[in-house]
C-alpha cells in the first residue's frame, strides 16, 4: 500500500469503501491531500462526496481501504493517540455548527478545547488569556476582528462560515475539510469564502479540501479538482486542465455517452 512519502501528504485515503444498506456509495476512493494544496471535490448529488468527508473525519466508519494521517493509519489507532490525530483535522460544514448566542471570539476559542485543560474548558469565562490571543489572531485572518465580541447569530452566512473557519484555525488542524462551505451564500460572499480556503492552504501549507457545487469556483481557486460519480474518483487532475467535457462526465454521463453514440 502507497505511503505517504512526507510530511508534505498529511493526508493518504486508499480504497476507502462505504455501503449503506447494502448499496454501494463509496467504492475504492482514493484521495490525497497535499500540504500547502486546496483541492475542490466536485460531482453530482449523492456521488458520494459528503461520506468520503465524513469518513475521513471519523463521523461514518468505512468498510473497507485506509486513511493515513500524517503518515500514521487512524484504523490502527486507539485512545488517545487516536484522539490527538484526528484534531489535526478540522471539517467546515454548509450548515456552520455554531453556536450561535455565544460570541465570535468564544466561538472560535471552542476550536481549542481538544488541547484545553478541564477545569478551563468548563465556561468561556475561564478560557486562557493566551488562548482568547490566538482566536483574536484567527479572527483577524478571516478579516472579522473587529466582530470578535459579536453574537455570531447577528452574523451574516458568510461571516458565520469565515468564523467556522477561524474555528478551524486556532483548531491548530493541518487538514481542513469543507462540505460545501458556500451552498448557503450568495455568489460574492461564495466566492470570499473559497478564496479564503485557498489562501489559507498557501499562505499557511494546510491541506485543504472543499466539496463544491459551482465548478467555476473550482477552477478559479482550487489547485486540483477531484471528481466523484457514483462513488468512484473519475477524475483527478490540476483545476486549469479540466475541460467541459470532464465536467459533462462528471455531472450528465448519461448525455455524454448519447452524444458520443451520436457522432
Ligand atoms: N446515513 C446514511 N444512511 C443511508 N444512506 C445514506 C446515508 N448517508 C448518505 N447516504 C446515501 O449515500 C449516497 C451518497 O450521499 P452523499 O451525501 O455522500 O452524496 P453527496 O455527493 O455529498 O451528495 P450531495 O451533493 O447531494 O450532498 C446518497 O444516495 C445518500 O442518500
Amino acid at each position: 500500500m502507497e505511503r505517504p512519502t512526507a510530511s508534505g501528504t498529511p493526508l493518504v485515503v486508499r480504497g476507502l469503501s462505504k455501503s449503506f444498506s447494502g448499496t454501494a456509495v463509496l467504492d475504492s476512493v482514493d484521495l490525497n491531500l497535499r500540504a500547502g494544496e486546496f483541492v475542490s471535490l466536485l460531482g453530482a448529488n449523492g456521488s458520494g462526496k459528503s461520506t468520503a468527508l465524513r469518513c475521513i473525519i471519523g463521523l461514518e466508519t468505512p468498510d473497507g481501504g485506509s486513511i493515513a494521517i500524517h503518515g500514521r493509519e487512524i484504523g490502527g489507532l486507539h485512545g488517545a493517540e487516536r484522539a490527538r490525530l484526528r484534531w489535526r483535522t478540522a471539517m467546515v460544514f454548509q450548515d456552520i455548527h455554531l453556536v450561535r448566542r455565544r460570541s465570535a471570539l468564544d466561538n472560535v476559542c471552542a476550536g481549542a478545547l481538544g488541547r484545553l485543560k478541564l477545569r478551563c474548558s468548563l465556561t468561556p469565562l475561564l478560557f486562557p488569556a493566551a488562548l482568547r490571543e490566538e482566536a483574536m489572531e484567527c479572527l483577524h485572518r478571516v478579516g472579522l476582528a473587529d466582530r470578535a465580541a459579536e453574537p455570531v447569530g447577528r452574523l451574516s452566512g458568510g461571516q458565520q462560515q469565515r468564523v467556522a473557519i477561524a474555528r478551524a484555525l486556532c483548531q491548530r488542524a493541518d487538514i481542513v475539510l469543507a462540505d460545501e462551505p458556500v451552498s448557503a451564500l450568495d455568489p460574492a460572499a461564495a466566492e470570499q469564502v473559497v478564496a479564503l480556503l485557498a489562501d489559507l492552504a498557501r499562505e499557511k501549507g494546510l491541506a485543504v479540501a472543499a466539496v463544491l457545487h459551482q465548478p467555476g469556483l473550482a477552477r478559479r481557486h482550487a489547485d486540483r479538482i477531484v471528481g466523484l460519480l457514483g462513488g468512484r474518483v473519475t477524475l483527478d487532475a490540476p483545476a486549469d486542465q479540466v475541460s467541459e467535457a470532464d465536467l459533462d462526465a462528471l455531472y450528465a454521463p448519461d448525455r455524454r455517452i448519447s452524444r458520443q453514440e451520436s457522432t
